[in-house]
């Protein structure tokens, strides 16, 4: 695994909505720059509203910028690609398919040439990995929402993307039923090496998940305000990441983001220091924070 290969660039991105009054209009984030590389896990923290959702569709290919690109492997986004899937809040599965049925759809778009027999085979992989062996046959409306959700990244990984996206994938389900998808998610990525792209409300899962995580200001003007690096070890696990000297510098750093500096930011951006482009990069640690600018 290379590193240094930026999957995904994200370069001055801007989108403005007509504005409601229906004079002109409201910039939701701007001049937005950052990167995921290949095998990293990347979330993106920032409060309801600051375009969070626009930037993954931006990213999917389901929306455009205004103003900025984004480079998914060498190539300017433009439209949808089966090399970035997209996990939804909802699920979206298709209530007349069969777990097998919308997982098989997914993967005969991506390669029409294989016979039904080696699809089956492939879905069969995926739906064993999320622990959905025994419910190939069951519809949506036969399972919970944690199982369908399971299909729904089953479908996804099925795909074999070169990029993960995901918009707040668990929020819609129970405190267990999240913990236990994170925990199989954490795995699973880190068996494949998968490039991920998540939005999250919820401190912990960017904690259990992430390599970096990027902080949005408050919109609407929405910035880029600080790229933050997990200090914790990537073995780490939900159950013991509490126990580690860094949990709590992490945790406490992103809170004091959260509540205080995505609204007061302005101060920092009218800084000269602040440089969109390389907007500073920190990794909060009890030994002492380590801030650097990291040249992109
Ligand atoms: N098609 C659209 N037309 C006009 N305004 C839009 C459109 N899509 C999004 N917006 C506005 O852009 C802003 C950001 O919306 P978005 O859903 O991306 O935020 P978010 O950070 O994902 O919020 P949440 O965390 O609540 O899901 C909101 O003010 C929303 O009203």
């Amino acid at each position: 695994m290379n590193k240094a290969n930026k999957i995904i660039k994200v370069e001055g991105l801007e989108r403005s909505f007509p504005s409601t009054e229906g004079k002109g209009e409201t910039q939701v984030f701007g001049d937005v720059w950052f990167d995921v590389k290949e095998g990293e896990f990347v979330c993106l923290i920032g409060h309801s509203g600051c375009g969070k959702t626009t930037l993954l569709n931006i990213l999917a290919g389901l929306d455009q910028a205004t103003s900025g690109h984004v480079i998914a492997d060498g190539f300017a986004v433009e439209k949808p690609s089966l090399d970035r899937a997209v996990i939804f809040q909802g699920h979206a599965l298709m209530p007349w398919m069969t777990v097998m049925g919308n997982i098989d759809f997914a993967v005969s778009s991506r390669w029409p040439a294989w016979d039904k027999e080696k699809r089956r085979a492939h879905c069969q992989q995926f739906i064993d990995m999320v622990h959905l062996t025994g419910s190939e046959n069951k519809k949506p409306a036969q399972l919970s929402g944690g199982m369908k959700q399971r299909v729904g990244i089953a479908r996804a990984l099925a795909i074999e993307p070169k990029v993960l996206l995901m918009d707040e994938p668990f929020s819609a389900l129970d405190a267990l039923t999240r913990g236990s998808l994170q925990d199989e998610l954490l795995g699973i990525i880190a068996q494949r090496g998968q490039t991920s792209f998540m939005i999250t409300h919820d401190i912990d899962e960017a904690i259990l998940l992430s390599d970096r995580i990027v902080l949005m200001t408050n919109g609407p003007e929405a910035r880029v305000c600080e790229i933050v690096e997990n200090s914790l070890p990537k073995e780490r696990t939900r159950s013991d990441m509490h126990t580690h000297p860094n949990y709590y510098p992490m945790r406490n750093h992103l809170i004091e983001f959260l509540v205080n500096r995505s609204k007061s930011f302005r101060e920092e951006l009218a800084s000269a220091s602040y440089d969109p482009k390389n907007p500073p990069v920190v990794r909060p640690a009890a030994d002492g924070d380590t801030l650097n600018q990291v040249a992109s």
